[in-house]
């Protein structure tokens, strides 16, 4: 039988970034597979951010970023290199949602935050708006906890609450990648673990690549997990790797 060869949905080659004169990514190469949950892990100031901003194309809102290499999408309705001036942003970042570290709510109600979007974005009304603001919460896993608060302000929310709200304000654009940038930093241990639920159960419908400071969230959730020390891939780890203590440990001690 003939094997079936799968395609990276997201293939990073040779990626540089610099701002200024000032290089904090090099020769950065790693492919994100249908429904993989990636995780990049490494010091403070290694380039984990930048190298999720650079899958959205963000890190340019600096004028004095560089980029160099390629980062070849394949995305329904959309396939290339990101950096080849065929695709646009604001397309790009349709199909690739960003949630940050701190919650980034909008000043209004909790319905709002996901009902703006939609019509400026999908120019959503009536039915078709409350079904799939309904829908994201869902998805998100909030809608039992706010449905009969949506008039509130989201501000009202808790921690946890507020950055599934921006989970959710995501995927209401349907997006067929995600990046989250330490998505359970400021949270306590029961909310950051209704994310990890969350996530494990999200792999199976987009790529994920997440950023994260914790080595057992890590070993909990990633399919593969990269190591970034000072801007380059110091050490990659599959399933069998993150599972095997030993192996952990050694490989973790040489990365760092
Ligand atoms: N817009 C920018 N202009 C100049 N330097 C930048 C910019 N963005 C990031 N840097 C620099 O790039 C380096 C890497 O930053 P980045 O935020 O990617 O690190 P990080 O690994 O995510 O760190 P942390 O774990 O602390 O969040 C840092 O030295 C930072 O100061």
């Amino acid at each position: 039988m003939e094997e079936k060869i799968v395609e990276p949905v997201i293939a990073i080659e040779r990626l540089s970034v610099h701002f200024a004169a000032k290089v904090v990514l090099k020769d950065v190469s790693l492919s994100v597979f249908p429904g993989e949950l990636i995780i990049i892990v490494g010091h403070s100031g290694s380039g984990k951010s930048t190298l999720l901003r650079a899958i959205n194309r963000l890190n340019e809102c600096s004028p004095d970023c560089c980029t160099k290499g390629t980062i070849r999408v394949r995305f329904d309705g959309m396939s290339g290199d990101i950096y080849a001036g065929s695709i646009s942003p604001n397309e790009l970042r349709r199909r690739v949602g960003m949630v940050f570290q701190t919650p980034a709510i909008l000043p209004f109600s909790i319905e709002k935050n996901i009902t703006m979007p939609l019509k400026v974005t999908l120019g959503l009304r009536g039915q078709a708006l409350s079904e799939h603001t309904e829908w994201a919460l869902r998805e998100a896993s909030l809608w039992d906890e706010v449905k009969e608060r949506l008039r509130d302000d989201a501000s009202t929310l808790s921690g946890g609450q507020q950055q599934r709200l921006c989970l959710a304000r995501t995927l209401a654009l349907q997006p067929q990648a995600l990046l989250l940038d330490e998505p359970t930093a400021s949270l306590d241990f029961r909310a950051a673990n209704r994310i990890e639920q969350l996530l494990l159960r999200l792999k199976k419908h987009y790529c994920i690549v997440a950023v994260s400071h914790s080595l057992g969230q890590a070993k909990r959730l990633a399919d593969r997990l990269f190591i970034l020390r000072e801007g380059r891939i110091a050490q990659e780890m599959d399933r069998q790797a993150l599972q095997d203590e030993t192996m952990f440990r050694r490989l973790i001690e040489e990365a760092f």
